[in-house]
Order: C-alpha cells, then structure tokens, then sequence
C-alpha cells in the first residue's frame, strides 16, 4: 500500500488537509494506476463486463454536411435539415463536416493540454476543480466527489461565456483563466482554447438555427436564446487500462446541457444507446459529434432525444476528446415554444421524451440542473427524470 503512505505523506506536503477526499484523489488517479494489473475495486462498473464494450456495431448515420447552408443553398439545407431532424427523432447524435472549425485549431486544442496530463500528480491537484457549481479545473477519476463506478479519466475544464468573452479587465477570459491557474507554460494552450472556444460557440449557434429551422419554430428561436448562454469545454484524457472491459472512462449517462460538441480522435470509444442495443459512433477525422442534452430535449418538448452514451476505455491505447458543452444563461427559464406543445412526441429509442401533447416538462433554469448535479445527484441515465421529481418534491433525491 506503498502509494497510500505516499499519497498521506503527498497530501501534507500538498498543504492538503489529509481528510480522505484528497488521498483518494491521489491514490485513484488512472495516470498513476495504469501500470498496474488489478483495478481497484473503486473503479469496477458492475454492469461493465457484462455489456458488449467491443462490439463493433456503428450507428450508421450519414455525415450532415454544412456547406450548402453556409452558402444558402436551400436544397442542400433542406438536405441537412431532414438528416438532424431524423438522427435527433432517434437517438440525439449526429455528425458535421464541414463546419467551418479550422482543421489545424482541432489539432491544437486536442494536442496543447496533453503535456498538463503528463505533469506530476501534486501540480495537477493543484488545480483540481472544487466542489461546487463552477466546473472549471483538473479532475482525477473525480475521485474526491464518488466513492465507486470512478470513471477512468482524468480531465481539465474550463468556462466560457457567450457574451462577456472578455474578463473584467477586457481581456480574453480563457487566455486569462489559463495564465493565470496554470501559468506562463500554458501561455499558448490559452490562446489555442480562447479560439476554440469562440469556434465552438459560433458552430453551436449555427447548428441551434438547423435545430429549430428542423422542429419547424424558425432559424432564430434557439439561437437567440442561447446568444448570452455559456459553456464548458472538457477535456476527457483517458489512459490505457489494463482491465479495460471492468471499468468505463465515462459511464452510461445523458449530458444534462442543452447541446455537445465532441472532438474524439482516432482511437473510438463512444457508444450511444439506441434501439435497445449500444452502437459506436466511428471516429472521422474532419467531423464533429453532436448530441442533444437533456435542457435541448425538454425545449424541443420531448421531440427530440437525449440519449444515453458512455465512453469505453482502452487497454492499450490512451484516448483524447475535447468536449463543449453548451447551456443557457443560468437564469432563463427553460421552457418549450408554444408551438411544439401539442405536437406528437416521437418517443421510443429509449432516451426518454415522446409521448402525447401537452407539455412534457416543468419550467426550469440551468443553474437549478447544474445545482442538482453538483450537489444532489450524480448525472447518470436518469438524470432528467430524477431532476423533474426533485423540483416538483423541491428536495434531494440522494446525495453522493
Ligand atoms: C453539467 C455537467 C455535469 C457533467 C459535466 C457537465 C456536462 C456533462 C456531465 C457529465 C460528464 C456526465 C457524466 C457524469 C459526470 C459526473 C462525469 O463523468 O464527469 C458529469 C459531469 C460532472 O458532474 O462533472
Ligand atoms: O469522451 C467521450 O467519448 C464522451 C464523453 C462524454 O460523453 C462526456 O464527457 O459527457
Ligand atoms: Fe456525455
């Protein structure tokens, strides 16, 4: 148990104080178990070996190309429009290609945050994400919040805001936000990061405006409401893993946002639920993952599906994704367009929604879901339905 003495002995010299959270974090870090042969027990997923990990079943979805409505080719929109509509109906999950991210900022985005994975685990820790509603920071297995089902992954997020991009001193606030938690070597990362994020936030707009163009409320419905949202970008890191079929990098949930977009490189990993069976989505080099969240289902008023996915791990491969999530302001209400109200539900698939007319879902605003996550439940495959009961008993359904 040399790595327990060690971590008590790291924690002090950390200046941590040694209550258990932050020796799990050190002793539960994928980086430092990796090379070891037996998994601890923290880590093991009951239903994990059960499942079919290496399957090789695809979800077969054709690309939606974005070209044509960069252009204002009505065909090719409609085009577009008709594939989002059918892939959001089923499952939530579609891909993107030529969406108008630069090709060579992806590849520096997924390589500048590699070599902070590869730091000693004190100077990770240092800035590790507190417990709270700000998200931002490094996690390790998020070994400090759970006490079992760890995720194999280690990852590093940060915030971004839709309209004040500039911190209070007018600054870029992620340029700012990584000078100033991980210092002048990661000078450049925030750089790379603050036009990313930027891209990101101007790829989710457009694919709000394909959203509500395909539920047919009109182009500007979503993206007018999310132009003064925010976002976290996460940057999943998930190591080899030795007993890669007992444990997942992350575990069968729905994201509770409104919206994802998911840069994964070559390696594979995410599978969606669908149809009562888990399909990998393929990785494609010049596409981006996009799926509906949970806040995005209950706007579309269970028309469209947030479905369950996880993100299985390697045994010999390391694998990156960069992932953005998108909510609105903290404090807009989260309500469904009138005009979706009495439309049929599609229902089935699994991922919740569905069903007759009438409205499917409270009023709500993001900060309670993100409070609700951060505080009184860990987000999983039941996420929303568990957060509805909540608000209507307005009490925790189980702290973890
Ligand atoms: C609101 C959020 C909670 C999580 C980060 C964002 C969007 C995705 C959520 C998450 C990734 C879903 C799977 C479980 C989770 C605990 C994780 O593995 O990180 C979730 C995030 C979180 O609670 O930190
Ligand atoms: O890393 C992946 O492939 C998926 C991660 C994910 O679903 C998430 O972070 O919400
Ligand atoms: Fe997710």
């Amino acid at each position: 148990m040399s790595i327990l003495l060690d971590s008590a002995a790291m924690s002090s010299s950390l200046g941590l104080n040694d209550n258990g959270d932050q020796s799990k974090a050190i002793f539960f870090n994928p980086s430092l178990l990796q090379k070891q042969t037996n998994l601890p027990k923290q880590f093991i997923w009951p239903n994990a070996q059960t499942s079919t990990n290496h399957l090789h079943e695809e979800l077969n979805e054709p690309l939606v190309d974005l070209e044509g409505f960069f252009k204002g080719d009505e065909e090719a929109t409609a085009q577009a429009v008709q594939l989002i509509r059918t892939a959001c109906s089923r499952h939530g999950f579609f891909q993107v290609t030529n969406h108008g991210v630069d090709g060579g900022l992806i590849r520096e985005a997924q390589d500048a945050l590699a070599a902070f994975f590869e730091l000693p685990i004190d100077e990770k820790l240092r800035v590790r994400r507190k417990k709270g509603t700000e998200l931002s920071g490094y996690s390790g297995a998020h070994a400090d919040r759970f006490g079992s089902e760890l995720p194999w992954k280690e990852t590093f997020s940060f915030g971004y805001r839709f309209e004040s991009c500039r911190n209070s001193g007018g600054k870029p606030a992620v340029v700012d936000y990584f000078r100033s938690v991980l210092g002048q070597d990661f000078e450049h990362a925030g750089q790379v990061y603050q036009k990313y994020a930027e891209a990101m936030k101007e790829l989710s707009l457009t694919i709000f405006q394909l959203l509500g163009i395909s539920l047919g409320v009109g182009p500007s419905e979503y993206s007018k409401f999310f132009e003064d949202g925010g976002s976290l970008t996460r940057y999943n890191y998930y190591p080899p893993c030795k007993q890669a079929s007992l444990t997942f990098g992350t575990g069968p949930h729905s994201d509770p946002p409104a919206l994802t977009i998911l840069h994964q490189d070559q390696v594979g990993g995410l599978q969606v639920f669908s149809d009562d069976k888990w399909l990998t989505i393929p990785p494609r080099r010049d596409a981006l993952v996009i799926n509906i969240g949970d806040t995005f289902m209950a706007l579309s008023n269970g028309i469209y599906k947030s479905c369950i996915h996880r993100a299985v791990v390697n045994e010999k491969r390391e694998r990156r994704t960069l992932a953005f999530f998108v909510n609105p302001r903290e404090d807009k209400v989260v309500r469904a367009p009138e005009g979706l109200v009495d439309r049929e539900g599609g229902g089935g698939g699994g991922c919740g929604g569905g069903g007759g007319g009438g409205r499917k879902y409270p009023d709500f605003k993001w900060f309670d879901l993100l409070e609700f996550t951060q505080f009184h439940y860990r987000a999983d495959s039941a996420t929303f339905q568990s957060f509805c009961q909540w608000l209507s008993s307005s009490k925790p359904t189980h702290d973890f």
